[in-house]
């Protein structure tokens, strides 16, 4: 259904290749999973299915590309939009209307769609996706994961046989993330619809996934079945490394091959329970929030919020897509809208935003690495270490416009840290990382903490949460309804467990480290 032969491409503003003699074949009803590290070229390539790379990118492609048999260069764009269904990383890019159900209806509108029919359909995207009572609200009013769902839908509505989708459910809650992707997955068994699908979290995807293809550095790539690409994989989901590292064969992809896989190990520990790390200590109160409520027109997004921060404690905030999250942190921050209650600190506080690449503004990465080295009175030189060392690929002359998402996120990150705030907002910071951008970010987090600052991290990424938070406040609805240890969260939890708790339940262990340490 989508072929790729021999193709190459450079974007204009650099020489190098992005893809290099690329060549595989997607078949009709096949649902492959496209990994690779930051900044490798997964989007790129993905925009290339439906000619948006080159045509909106610029940049030279040669090589061939079919959808069903048909060379997309000598396809009008018209039938190609109606066949290949495209969601970029950025929702809110990606919008052309104002309101929900007006971006529903848009695209079946410009396939020329019969009224009604239309109307039947955005009813029934509304139900599938959980949007029916956000149809009036303008786009920009959404949160991050609830225009996710806007965009998903307004692609699926007009029902495309080949589905392309950049990291479709880097902004949704774990629960939304399952209902999509069973969603997706639905359409590839009923309809035979084929997916092309880029995900940073594969542990989400991976047993929906017929193959997998990785982008690796150098522009090539490696399409096959998903345990054997993934078995030498540079970058692998925490079962699968943990089956590695256990020397389990087959390899478990899923849940429940891994707790077959562990039974054994179970038993052994039910008879002799190893002892599990303490949680560190946390310091003095530096930042308490009493009461906070914030609103909106017609919503009341954070209901009487008390929440204290104490030094070297790092805390996951976490809950449903459009439970408060950002909203709270905005609070926090001090220059959010805040209604009632207040926010009191001595310290001075950071937020990184959800869309952290409007903070970029400068002609190049260096440009911005040297204003954030100025602003915070810190020698040359500083704030680029920091990004080195969360990406190291990076290209200090590119235009922060021209970055991949996750690079755009490490350099916004970069030139907060380099600031030195005592309490670091972060919110939604593992979009667009993979596995090893988010172990050094890890890394740089756990630094904080031990410096004494207070971290809070709003995220849906439970492994992330598990690494690096000693603490998880879980939001409901505007309010606080769960806080405590990380541990004791997390593993308590069927919707915020980790691959590894699900895989060792009952005993409390949530990462590979902790498993293999208990193993031993
Ligand atoms: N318009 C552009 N001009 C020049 N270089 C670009 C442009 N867009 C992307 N790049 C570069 O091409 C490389 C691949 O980017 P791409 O967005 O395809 O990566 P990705 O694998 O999707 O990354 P991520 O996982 O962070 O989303 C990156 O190094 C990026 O900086
Ligand atoms: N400017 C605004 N106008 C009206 N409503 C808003 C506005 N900003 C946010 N909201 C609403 O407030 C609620 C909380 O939004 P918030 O962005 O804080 O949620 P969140 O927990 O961060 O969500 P996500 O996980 O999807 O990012 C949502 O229902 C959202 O639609």
């Amino acid at each position: 259904m989508i072929r790729f032969d021999d193709v190459t491409f450079r974007y204009a503003s650099n020489d190098l290749f992005r893809l290099d003699g690329v060549g595989f074949t997607i078949e009709e009803g096949e649902l492959c999973l496209v990994i690779g590290p930051t900044g490798s070229g997964k989007s790129t390539l993905l925009g290339c299915v439906n000619n948006l790379v080159p045509l909106f990118t610029g940049g030279v492609r040669t090589g061939r590309i079919t959808v069903d048999d048909r060379d997309t260069t000598l396809l009008p764009t018209r039938e190609l939009a109606t066949t290949v269904g495209y969601v970029g990383q950025d929702p809110l890019a990606g919008f052309v209307t104002d309101t929900v159900e007006e971006e529903l209806a848009y695209s079946m509108e410009q396939l020329g769609f019969p009224e009604a029919e239309m109307r039947r359909r955005v009813e029934e995207t509304l139900d599938l996706l959980g949007i029916a009572d956000l149809r009036r609200r303008p786009l920009r009013s959404l949160s991050g994961g609830q225009q996710q769902r806007v965009a998903i839908g307004s692609v699926l509505a007009s029902s495309p046989r080949v589905l392309v989708l950049d990291e479709p459910t880097s902004a949704l809650d774990p629960i939304a993330a399952e209902e999509v992707l069973a969603l997706i997955s639905r359409l590839v068994r009923d309809l035979g619809t084929t997916v092309l699908l880029a995900e940073h979290r594969m542990e989400r995807v991976i047993e929906f996934a017929d193959s997998v293809l990785l982008v690796h550095p150098d522009a090539t790539v490696r399409h096959g079945p998903v345990r054997d690409v993934l078995r030498d994989a540079p970058i692998q989901p925490p079962l699968v490394e943990l089956g590695l590292g256990q020397g389990w064969d087959p390899l478990p992809l899923t849940i429940r091959e891994g707790r077959r896989l562990a039974a054994l190990q179970r038993r052994r520990w039910q008879d002799d329970p190893p002892a599990l790390p303490a949680p560190p200590a946390a310091g003095e109160t530096i930042l308490r929030a009493e009461g906070v409520v914030v609103e909106y027109p017609g919503v009341v997004a954070v209901r009487g919020v008390d929440l204290a921060l104490r030094e070297g404690e790092v805390t996951a905030l976490m809950g449903r897509n459009g439970c408060g999250k950002s909203s709270l942190l905005w609070a926090l921050q001090g220059a959010g809208r805040t209604s009632a209650g207040r926010v009191t600190t001595a310290r001075r506080v950071s937020l990184v935003p959800q869309t952290a690449s409007d903070l970029l503004y400068l002609a190049s990465v260096r440009a911005e690495c040297e204003a954030g080295d100025v602003a915070a009175g810190a020698p040359g030189g500083t704030t680029e270490a920091l990004l080195r060392n969360l990406v190291p690929t990076i290209d200090l002359d590119a235009h922060p416009r021209d970055l991949s998402e996750g690079q755009k996120i490490a350099v916004v990150l970069a030139v907060e840290l380099v600031g030195d705030p005592e309490v670091v907002l972060l919110d939604e910071p593992t979009r667009g990382l993979d596995y090893a951008a988010k172990a050094v970010l890890g890394d740089t987090i756990a630094r904080m903490a031990a410096e004494g600052r207070s971290v809070v991290i709003a995220t849906h990424d439970v492994e992330m949460a598990a690494r690096s938070c000693s603490r998880v406040v879980v939001m409901a609805e505007g309010e606080v309804v769960s806080d405590g240890p990380a541990r004791e969260v997390l593993a308590s939890s069927q919707l915020l467990a980790t691959q590894v708790a699900k895989v060792a339940n009952p005993l409390p262990l949530l990462t590979v480290e902790e498993y293999e340490r208990a193993a031993r």
